[in-house]
């Protein structure tokens, strides 16, 4: 895969990012996701590659667009999976809180675990923990791992954890173990990111999310050298069904980094769309807008912050008022 690619797929999340940031705060959750979902799909199509959808806003008679099995690019350049979550954190957007990203992640043709739209369990940690955690062993063992491998006290652990009435379990033996807790609302992407960067003061995610935006996570955390484990938790027969039109015949079968993305051929690029611990959103000055970035490339571990001023005159597509 180009090297070069990674600017070009930074331009699709800045639009993204640029399009829903004017819906923060609105109410509106679903404008918001519109406008990030056209807007990522507009620039996908200035992008020399020939890719497909395994990861989207739906199936194709549900989602106009980025649906699973849209053909997106130029259509010259390498063949690649893609994993799209437009706007990861509607809600979020909806209310002007934390973390909200524009994300995507690629991978060569056939790498990319097709994560159903269901629940799947989640563990994930930064390098420093890498090999260290088991999605099968209790929140107190993983929490000890993670402690003895940070070098540090288990009341010094910072565990991140959707606020879900599905965690009241997981949230009180994290409680009982004496671990810091971080309950967000929404975002479970940006939170698993954050394991691996010191600096948010995050160690370690808990708990259950949306399978795409494990796969895409997964990405992220092979690029940053982290780990990711998934359980898929298909809720009724139709989603135990889809489990094994995908080939997973044992549901409880632990997905691992390898699982979820295969080889190391893999990029993953996100833009801050509300202010987060790693990102700041989107931020309107008149006639410019300022967006901040990352895109990380596993091959090379490459990790870049990219800052990108944009001229909104110049963009008028792009930045609709709400
Ligand atoms: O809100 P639920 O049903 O607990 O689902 C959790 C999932 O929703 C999110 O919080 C936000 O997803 P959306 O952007 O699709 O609203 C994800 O980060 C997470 O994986």
């Amino acid at each position: 895969m180009e090297r070069s690619l990674s600017m070009e797929l930074i331009r699709v999340t800045e639009a993204a990012a640029l399009s829903s940031a004017r819906w923060m705060g609105r109410g509106e959750k679903d404008s918001a996701d519109g406008a990030a979902t056209s807007a990522m799909r507009d620039v996908f199509d200035t992008v020399p590659m020939k890719g497909t959808v395994v990861i989207g806003e739906g199936e194709m008679d549900e989602a106009p667009m980025l649906y699973i099995g849209e053909k997106l690019g130029t259509g010259y350049g390498p063949r690649v999976d893609v994993a799209v979550d437009p706007l990861e954190g509607t809600s979020i957007v909806a209310s002007g809180g934390w973390n909200a990203l524009a994300v995507l992640a690629i991978a060569d043709h056939g790498n990319l675990l097709h994560a159903p739209d269901m629940y799947m369990d989640k563990i994930a940690v930064g390098p420093a923990a890498v090999g260290k955690i088991d999605i099968n062993a209790s929140v107190t063992d993983n929490l000890k791992a993670v402690a003895e491998a940070k070098n540090k006290e288990i009341e010094d652990v910072v565990a991140v954890i959707l606020n879900r009435p599905r965690h009241e379990k997981i949230i009180a033996e994290l409680r009982e173990a004496g671990a810091r807790i971080k309950l967000i609302d929404d975002g479970d992407v940006a939170a698993a990111i954050n394991t691996a960067f010191d600096h948010t003061g995050v160690d370690i995610l808990f708990g259950s999310g949306g399978a795409p935006e494990g796969v895409i996570a997964a990405v992220a955390l092979k690029c940053l050298g982290g780990e990711i484990q998934g359980k898929l938790l298909p809720q009724n027969d139709e989603e135990l069904q889809r489990c094994h039109k995908m080939g997973i015949v044992d549901v409880n079968a632990v997905l691992r980094m390898e699982d979820l993305v295969r080889g190391d051929d893999a990029i993953f690029a996100a833009t801050g769309v509300t202010d987060g611990e790693l990102l700041r959103g989107v931020q309107f000055r008149g006639t410019n807008a300022t967006t901040h970035s990352v895109v990380m490339r596993a091959k090379s571990g490459t990790v870049r912050f990219i800052d990108g001023q944009h001229n909104i005159k110049k963009k008028p597509n792009l930045v609709i008022k709400a």
